[in-house]
């Protein structure tokens, strides 16, 4: 029910008396249509089992803004593969290993698109870009490109002294900041961190650089960007509700990505008066390193099936905006979790800062190449990743074509879940499941590549996060720095209070402000 309250508190909040009362009446003159015609069981034939639902509404009268709890707990009820109607959408479930794998390798061909939202439509200039392409040829393309070009082993190593730069400038700052004895939010100094890499990794420029006023803005209009696309849209299932957009949400999308999108433009016009100024003057275009921009607006095809020659500028600004988005708030938050979970266990902090003063020593911070010698830090993350996967119902996809899965019809076009926040916490999956307890993996080869259907923090198959090299190098490069370099201290009620909010990703609810005490001598930060 809390999922209808808050639409109705954020309609109240941005729309007129009247246009809630039209919605709701248009809403209201709607249910007499499937009362006549009858509820979801008589529309889809050989359903999964699951909740019959109200008419029009679906299941949204029974669903909170914690999707991947109710979802959860209805497992508990319906079995692993189970149905409801959201609005008039139907959706699918899958909340076990097993039917993960039939889904998403046995059949991975139906179930290869994705979930469009009213407010993704937009950042994602009308799905054109990777994330949010239907499977086919342009999507092809935009993945051959980012794992070939940017993403590649090669690629990924010549941008190590980048990373190490970003991580270790951030130890220094810290360092300035202890002397103060100040709090930092961890999360908000991660995010500032990984927002710079990526946008070096975009467009060699570090664009969220917090002293400057614009380097500021662009982060609170990001985190305003994050907030809307978290948020539940209703307009998404109940399409008659699409043109009053009773919540402002799509409203709101318009006049914060409006900003971006002439930001992502000007980006563009720069670089190509660059390169085109390095065409007259005969010189060679880039002495840096080829970042996404330059792969992307330098990219020619003749190959006639993809029918792309070239990207047009709204492909190439909806990459810009999918990486931002992709790949800033994901990795920070899981590195605020991991820090939580680690300072609140002493004996796993104990074992984590034996193992890096034993490889890394205490008269340097740690590096890059350190990382595949901590084999208990490897342990850890795994298991941050098992019980705080970012995105909790992977980004959700939708079935290509009509199929049948265990025996069930699934249509065309459905919302498919998988529950991997729920899978983590499924005692038929794991022993002793909400521990945070590294040792499980110690001696496993379990692993988040998605090759394990029990731990698919990051998907699996083709649809799987192509920026998972990143983000699991990042986990552990700044989880062992943050540690190696300092001793931590938080309030414990901060500590301890492992409450989730909801959003674009899964963050804890209460932020994680810590005071950092150095652990090393002043030489290490002062070089
Ligand atoms: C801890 C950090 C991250 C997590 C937990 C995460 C998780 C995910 C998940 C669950 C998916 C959907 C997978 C599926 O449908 O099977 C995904 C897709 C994607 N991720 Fe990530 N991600 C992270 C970081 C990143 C980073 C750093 C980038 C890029 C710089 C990135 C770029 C993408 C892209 C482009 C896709 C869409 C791939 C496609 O549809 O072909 N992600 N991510």
């Amino acid at each position: 029910m809390a999922l209808l309250h808050s639409f109705f508190l954020s309609a109240g909040e941005c729309v007129s008396g009247s246009m809630v009362l039209a919605v709701a009446m248009s809403i209201a003159s709607y249910f007499l249509i499937p009362m006549v015609f009858g509820g979801r069981h008589k529309n889809w034939k050989n359903a999964p089992p699951g909740p019959v639902g109200w008419p029009i509404l679906g299941s949204l009268p029974h669903l909170s803004n914690r999707l991947h709890e109710d979802f959860f707990h209805m497992a508990k009820i319906y079995g692993p593969l189970f149905s409801l109607n959201l609005g008039i959408k139907p959706a699918i479930v899958v909340s076990s290993p097993e039917m993960a794998a039939q889904v998403l390798k046995e059949r991975e061909g139906m179930f290869s698109s994705r979930t469009i939202t009213e407010t993704i439509r937009v950042i994602s200039y009308d799905a054109h870009s990777i994330i949010f392409s239907p499977y086919g040829p342009r999507w092809k393309v935009l993945r051959r490109i980012l794992i070939t070009e940017l993403l590649s082993p090669k690629a990924f190593e010549q941008f190590e002294p980048l990373r190490t730069s970003q991580v270790h400038g951030l130890l220094k700052y810290l360092y300035l900041v202890s002397k103060s004895n100040t709090q930092v939010n961890i999360a908000e100094y991660a995010f500032t961190a990984l927002a710079n890499l990526v946008s070096n990794f975009v467009c060699s420029k570090d664009l969220f650089d917090n002293s400057m006023p614009e380097g500021r803005k662009m982060k609170e209009r990001f985190w305003e960007l994050i907030k809307v696309i978290g948020t539940p849209n209703f307009s998404d299932l109940i399409p008659i509700v699409k043109p009053f957009d009773p919540q402002g949400l799509k409203r709101k999308i318009n006049k914060i990505f409006g900003q971006l999108d002439a930001f992502y433009e000007k980006l563009i016009e720069e670089r190509l008066a660059e390169k085109g100024k390095a065409q007259l003057d005969g010189t060679i275009p880039y002495k840096r390193k080829m970042d996404m921009l330059d792969v992307l607006l330098s990219y020619e095809s003749n190959d006639k099936e993809n029918g792309l020659d070239r990207l047009p500028k709204s492909i190439v600004k909806g990459m810009l905006s999918e990486m931002f988005i992709a790949g800033t708030e994901t990795t920070s938050s899981t590195v605020e979790w991991g820090m939580a979970e680690i300072l609140r266990k002493p004996s796993v902090l104990k074992k984590l800062l034996l193992e890096l003063d034993q490889v890394v020593g205490k008269d340097r911070f740690v590096v890059e190449s350190d990382i595949p010698k901590l084999a208990y830090l490897q342990a850890v993350v795994k298991e941050v990743f098992r019980l705080h996967p970012g995105v909790p119902l992977i980004i959700p996809r939708r079935t290509n074509e009509a199929c049948e899965v265990a025996g069930y019809h699934i249509p065309k076009h459905c919302i498919v879940y998988v529950n991997v926040w729920g899978m983590a916490r499924d005692p038929n999956v794991w022993e002793d499941p909400l521990e945070f307890k590294p040792e499980r993996f110690i001696g496993s080869s379990v692993d988040v590549k998605g090759q394990d259907f029990n731990l698919l923090p990051f998907g699996t198959g083709r649809r799987s996060c192509v920026g998972w090299p990143l983000a699991h190098r990042m986990v552990h490069y700044y989880l062992a720095a943050l540690l190696h370099a300092f001793q931590w201290e938080s309030p414990p009620d901060v500590l301890n209070d492992l409450g989730e909010r909801v959003g674009l990703t899964i963050q804890k609810g209460k932020s994680l402000l810590s005071t950092p005490k150095p652990r090393l001598p002043a030489s290490v930060y002062e070089r």
